[in-house]
Formats: structure tokens, C-alpha cells, sequence
């Protein structure tokens, strides 16, 4: 076992750009979303730096990129309400058709989530994504049997990098924060999991606004999380 590990009895992972690669499905509906408006495509490689943040700030992005395509306003002007509005309902009906259809797991995530239940740990889940989408691709993947608890962004008031979710979790466990572990992609999981008090894992391959995760100064990088077990 890696030594981050070491008298740690719960884990919480992020779900999009650490177990899963979500951006295919989200990039399609973010897509579909824009073109319902007349607006033009974004594609995969802006979506996977705007991910991260739920989905009523993925839609803002994207609007705000497209509108900008445009010429009509300056990047930082947010997009009028009832176009945001407008573009995250049709976002959450064109991803919630087949949220996992292209979704893939990560290389090493099954055989981390086996080794570490097989050891007794207690394993969560908090993802900023809306609710309603984790159960459809978790049970897609095979893997809803592993979480005890699975938060999302719309669960609480707060969402990552507020340390609410987490604090949630290890209250709902009776576990102390300095025996949970918070595993992500990005600097929203490392500061949620420094302000709960917990210990911080981060993987580098997956989404973090196109910065790399280690400026977040996590306690551990792996490269893997099969080189967590
Ligand atoms: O912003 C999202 O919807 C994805 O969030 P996650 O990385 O917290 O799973
Ligand atoms: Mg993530």
C-alpha cells in the first residue's frame, strides 16, 4: 500500500478526471447545448479545461467562449441569466440522455477501489456533478457497489473547493479528518481536502483548467491510482 495510506480509514474520490474520463459525454451535450442557441461548437479540448466547477459553470464558460467567437462581448462579461438558464436546462437534458455512453475508467481505478475495500476502508464519493448523474454512470461502470456515500455538486449549499461535502462525509462515518484521505484531479479536491483537514492525493492526468495539479501542493502525486495499492 502507498504510505499516504497509513492509518487512513476513509477515502473520498472525485469522479470526473480521476476515476472516470467524462469529457467525450460532456463535450457532446455541452455541443448540442450550444447549437440548440445558434451558438457554435466548443469541442473536447475546451470542455476538458472548463470541467470541474458543476455543470451551471460549465455552460457559463461555454457560453461566454461562444459569445466571444462572436465578437459581441468581452470574455469576462458573464452571459445574460435567462441565456444561462436556457443553456444549462438543455445541457442537463442532452447529457442526462446517456451520461456514460463514451465515458471511460481510468487505467488502475478498479483494482485500487478492490484493493482498498478488500482492506476495510470506507470509500466515498464527492463529485461537483449534479446528483441525478452519478448513479446512471456509476452503475454503468460497475462501480456504485464500492461508494457508502456519494455527494454531488447540488447535495449542500456548498460545493468543492468549500470543505463542506467533505466535513460531511467523515461527520456521516464518525471518522476524524486526519484519517480521511481526499483523492483528485484538480486544485478545487486538494484545497477542499487541505481546509477539511484531511490528506490530499492528486492525479495528474485529468482536469485542472489546463494548470498542472501539483501548484496545488497536494501531500502525494501518483501517476496512477494503481500505485496507490
Ligand atoms: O464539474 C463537474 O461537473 C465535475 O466535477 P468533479 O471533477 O468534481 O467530479
Ligand atoms: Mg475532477
Amino acid at each position: 500500500m502507498h504510505p499516504i495510506l497509513n492509518d487512513i480509514r476513509l477515502v473520498t474520490f472525485d469522479l470526473d478526471g480521476t476515476l472516470v474520463d467524462s469529457v467525450p459525454d460532456l463535450a457532446l451535450a455541452v455541443d448540442a447545448a450550444l447549437a440548440e442557441l445558434g451558438l457554435p461548437a466548443a469541442g473536447e479540448e475546451n470542455v476538458r479545461d472548463w470541467v470541474g466547477n458543476g455543470s451551471l459553470v460549465l455552460m457559463e464558460r461555454a457560453l461566454r467562449s461562444a459569445i466571444k467567437a462572436y465578437g459581441e462581448v468581452s470574455p469576462k462579461e458573464v452571459p445574460d441569466g435567462a441565456l444561462l438558464e436556457r443553456a444549462h436546462v438543455a445541457f442537463l437534458d442532452h447529457y442526462g440522455r446517456d451520461p456514460g455512453a463514451h465515458t471511460r475508467l481510468y487505467p488502475g481505478v478498479r483494482e485500487a477501489l478492490d484493493a482498498l475495500r478488500n482492506r476495510g476502508l470506507i470509500l466515498a464519493l464527492v463529485t461537483n456533478k449534479p446528483y441525478a448523474f452519478i448513479a446512471p454512470l456509476l452503475e454503468g461502470l460497475g462501480l456504485a457497489e464500492y461508494f457508502a456515500l456519494c455527494l454531488g455538486g447540488d447535495s449542500l449549499p456548498e460545493k468543492k473547493p468549500d470543505p463542506a461535502p467533505l466535513r460531511h462525509v467523515a461527520a456521516h462515518f464518525d471518522v476524524s479528518a486526519a484519517s480521511c484521505l481526499m483523492v483528485g484531479d484538480s486544485r478545487h479536491d486538494i484545497e477542499a481536502g487541505r481546509a477539511a483537514g484531511f490528506r490530499t492525493l492528486a492525479v495528474p492526468y485529468g482536469y485542472n483548467h489546463g494548470e498542472p495539479v501539483h501548484d496545488s501542493a497536494p501531500d502525494g502525486v501518483v501517476e496512477s491510482l494503481a500505485e496507490l495499492v
